[in-house]
This record gives structure tokens, sequence and C-alpha cells, in this order.
């Protein structure tokens, strides 16, 4: 078994979480620092070596907030008492249950090991560092050096690399801007849902705060119109950048960011789930530019943010993690979809 190395990426895993009970996808760690602690381990035991870990983690969560910083303690297997413990110690400190192994291994870590192993990852989930030492504590300290030295601003952490994203003018026309509007305030509009899945199965998460828009579907003829489109003046873009030949669509929405209700959505991935792994593009067209903030952000690369003009568009590969930045003032409408 060979250990993950400064330069490795992460595995995109989805280990159980003990805050929550449910998985934890290691891809959501993304646009932050993260720390992964796999503490010392008594003998052949399962159990850790408790208080000097909980020392540790508590010496480390003071410079973790679960905002630009995550740290992660994994654990092979539940112990209770532990478990409380480190919850009690906050939203910062996360603790995964490899029940398992699926994480050890993909790290490389033995189940059986007598140190204490740490990784710390970029935002772009590449490991940065691989460390072990005799004991948590001296694992923890290290960290909190080295998390002195990591960039507060994470918007600039990868000034090399601007999100590969491509940004079209004219998809459309301002009629047809017009129309899709008219349709969406017109017709039938609901909360849209956050997806998820439960066991699998394609689930509607209602009560998300991940996300706060309307949506509402589009007649056939105006679809038609947009699939004409997105046939002639895109396409050929994805073809020649991307090499991507665009086979379907799905979810073709109109959506309605409002400033009134806190409009915005938080860092997701559109393509993480079984039912949503088809997607490979996704693609926003702005119907409107009466609006104030409503930016489309990538917090894996620079932070530049983008805002297409209405009948632009702006195009990106649904694995990429991105956001929309609140919407300050207005509403901003647009036309959203997935190729396939
Ligand atoms: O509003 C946008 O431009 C992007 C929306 C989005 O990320 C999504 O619906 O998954
Ligand atoms: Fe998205």
């Amino acid at each position: 078994m060979s250990t993950l190395q400064k330069g490795d990426p992460l595995p995109w895993l989805a280990p159980l979480c003990a805050h929550t009970g449910a998985p934890f996808r290691i891809e959501a760690a993304g646009g932050r620092f993260s720390f992964f602690c796999f503490p010392r381990l008594q003998g052949q035991t399962t159990t850790a070596d408790d208080s000097t870990l909980i020392n540790a983690v508590r010496t480390l969560s003071a410079q973790t907030d679960g905002v630009t910083h995550l740290l992660f303690v994994v654990l092979p297997g539940g112990n209770d008492t532990l478990n409380a413990e480190l919850r009690a110690l906050g939203d910062a400190v996360r603790i995964l249950l490899d029940d398992d192994l699926a994480l050890h291994h993909a790290f490389g870590v033995s189940e059986k090991r007598s140190d204490s192993l740490w990784f710390v990852a970029n935002p772009r989930l590449k490991l940065l560092y691989a460390q072990s030492f005799p004991d948590d504590m001296v694992g923890a300290r290290t960290m909190v050096e080295l998390a002195r030295y990591l960039p507060p601003d994470l918007a600039h952490y990868n000034r090399q690399t601007p999100p590969p994203a491509l940004l079209m003018e004219s998809v459309i026309e301002p009629s047809l801007c017009q129309e899709l509007i008219e349709t969406h305030l017109l017709g039938d509009r609901y909360a849209s849902p956050a997806q998820t899945e439960i066991g699998g199965q394609a689930a509607h998460d209602h009560d998300n705060t991940r996300k706060s828009r309307t949506d509402s579907e589009i007649p056939e003829r105006l679809r038609n119109l947009v699939i004409k489109r997105l046939a002639a003046r895109v396409a050929p873009e994805l073809k020649r950048a991307y090499q991507f030949d665009m086979h379907g669509i799905e979810r073709l929405v109109v959506a309605c960011y409002d400033a009134a209700t806190g409009g915005r959505f938080d860092p997701h991935r559109d393509n993480t789930l079984t039912h949503t792994r088809d997607r490979k593009f996704a693609i926003s067209i702005n119907l409107n530019d009466e609006y104030e903030g409503g930016y489309i952000g990538f917090p894996e690369y620079t932070g530049t943010l983008y805002r297409p003009p209405a009948t632009g568009a702006i195009a990106f590969s649904c694995s990429l993690m991105h956001v929309v930045t609140p919407i300050t003032k207005g509403r901003r409408f647009a036309l959203l979809l997935f190729l396939t």
C-alpha cells in the first residue's frame, strides 16, 4: 500500500460523517484548505489515544473555521465516547467514520499503524503535504505552524489558473430573453429543489439552505427555439474549446434569483449523484441585466467572478465546484440547462 504524496489528488469518496449520520462527500471540501488526521492507534485495537487526540484536535481546530479551513479526523469505526468529545469541538471538525476502511485504503494508510498521519489538501483537492508523526499532538502542532503559512486570501490562491469556463455573447436574441422572462412571471413557479439521493435514488431536498431561487418549465415552442440556438451557437464553441460533442439536454428551466428573498446558490457540483452523473456541461444564459450581485464563481480557481450580459452565456464542466453569489439588488433571470 503506498501512501498518498504531495501532488496527489484526494480520493472523491463519501465516508459517513459522525455529525450528520449521512455520507460526507470529500469533493465538497473543494475551495478550502482541508486537514486530514488519521490518529495514532493503540496497539491492534481501533481505539484512538483519546486524550492526546482530543487535545491535538482542539489545538488545531482553533485554526480551522469550516469556511476557509476544514479539519477531518478519520476513525476506522465508531467509538461513541470519542465521537461525542470530538463533536463537542464544533463544526470546524468533522469526524469521518471509515467503517469499511475505503478512505484508509485510498490514502494508503494502514489501520494497524502506530503513528499519526496528517494530510493537507489545497482548495483544488490536491495534496500539499503528507507526513507521519510519532503522536497526534506533535502532528497537530506542526499543522498549526503550517496553517500560519497558508495564504489567507483563498480567492487568489490558485493565481495561475483561472476557472476553465467559457463566456459567450449573443447566444439568444433579446426578444427571446423577454419571452422567457414573461413565461416565468406568468407560469407555474416553484422553489428550486436541491438535488440529493437516498440509497442511490434521486430525491429532492426541499428544506435546503444552500439555494434560494424559483424555477419554471418552458413551453415546447420556446424550448425548440432555444435548442436551435444552442446547436448553432454553443455546440461549436464547446467543440473548439473542449472537443465536446453535445448529445442531449437535461433540465431546461427559467430561474429567478431575487434580492428580496436572498437569491443565491452556495458552492456545489452538478454531477456528483448517481442520477446526475451523465451531466457534462452546465450552461447559464442570462436573460436580463437589471440586478446587482449574482456572479458565478469557481472556488477552486482564481477568484474571478463572471456575469454574462443579457443574451450571453457561461458554460462550464459540471464537475467544477461553482457558486452563484447573493443577488444584492433586483432579480436575475437566467435560462439554465445541462448538456449530456
Ligand atoms: O444560476 C446559475 O447560473 C447557475 C445555477 C446552477 O449552478 C445550478 O442550477 O446548478
Ligand atoms: Fe450548478
